[in-house]
């Protein structure tokens, strides 16, 4: 369970969010420039609330009346973003890698061979990010992201920088991981299409301001 209840000046803009997300995928919606990044960068560590609080799974990461503030890579939170940031000197093996290896984690073969059947990328391990299309980058994104073992997965508009056809190639893949992965997840977009075949919760933000909150009946 994720609680959030925070506020943030950037520039001209002010957030003020505060909400319980519960279940499997939390659909963070709104327009270009509603607040949805900055949202998920604080949740994730990456940026300070001037006040309020992030609690995750009972623990509180963020209290700044107690001056709580856990760093991003203490977090154990997972973040894909739009474009999939793979190292490119790496191959897709050694990508896979590097969360668990980041995070002192032992090898699991058995989550190892779980993540790549999952997203159907046992074929490209060789190969560098470069010969890889942008669908299949975001697959790898998302199977180093699961590799570290988060407690939470933050995926800001991982299809956004793909064209519809590649979209709908992904898709299947993201309602597999929601419902075999175990992890939850808070999924960025403002594409309401997407969010009503993925989330299992809405928190619809308007100029920086929690408007609704619900089941996808509220993008209707
Ligand atoms: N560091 C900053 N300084 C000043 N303004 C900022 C800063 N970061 C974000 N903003 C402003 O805050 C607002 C919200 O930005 P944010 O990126 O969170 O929105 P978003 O909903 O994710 O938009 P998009 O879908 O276009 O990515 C925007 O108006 C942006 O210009």
């Amino acid at each position: 369970m994720l609680r959030v209840d925070v506020e943030k000046q950037l520039g001209e803009f002010s957030l003020q969010a505060s909400f319980i997300g519960e279940g499997r995928v939390i659909g963070l919606f709104g327009a270009s420039g509603a607040g949805k990044t900055s949202l998920v960068n604080m949740i994730a560590g990456l940026l300070r609330p001037d006040r309020g609080t992030i609690v995750l799974d009972g623990e509180t990461v963020d209290d700044t009346a107690a001056g709580i503030h856990v760093p991003a890579w203490r977090r154990r939170i997972g973040y894909v973003f739009q474009d999939a940031r793979l190292f490119p000197h790496l191959n897709v093996a050694q990508n896979l890698d590097y969360g668990r290896k980041m995070n002192g984690l032992a090898p699991d073969p058995a989550q190892h061979t779980r993540v790549i059947d999952l997203l159907d990328i046992g074929t490209l391990l060789g190969r560098r990010p470069g010969k890889l299309s942008g669908g299949e980058r975001q697959r790898v994104a998302l199977g180093r992201a699961l590799l570290a073992k988060p407690r939470l997965l933050l995926l800001d508009e991982p299809l956004g920088a793909l064209d519809e056809g590649r979209k709908l190639e992904i898709l299947p893949y993201l309602v597999r991981l929601r419902d075999e992965a175990n992890v939850p997840m808070v999924y960025v977009s403002h594409d309401a299409a997407e969010l009503r075949q993925l989330a299992t919760q809405i928190v619809m933000l308007k100029q920086g301001r929690v408007t609704s909150l619900g089941g996808v009946k509220v993008l209707s």
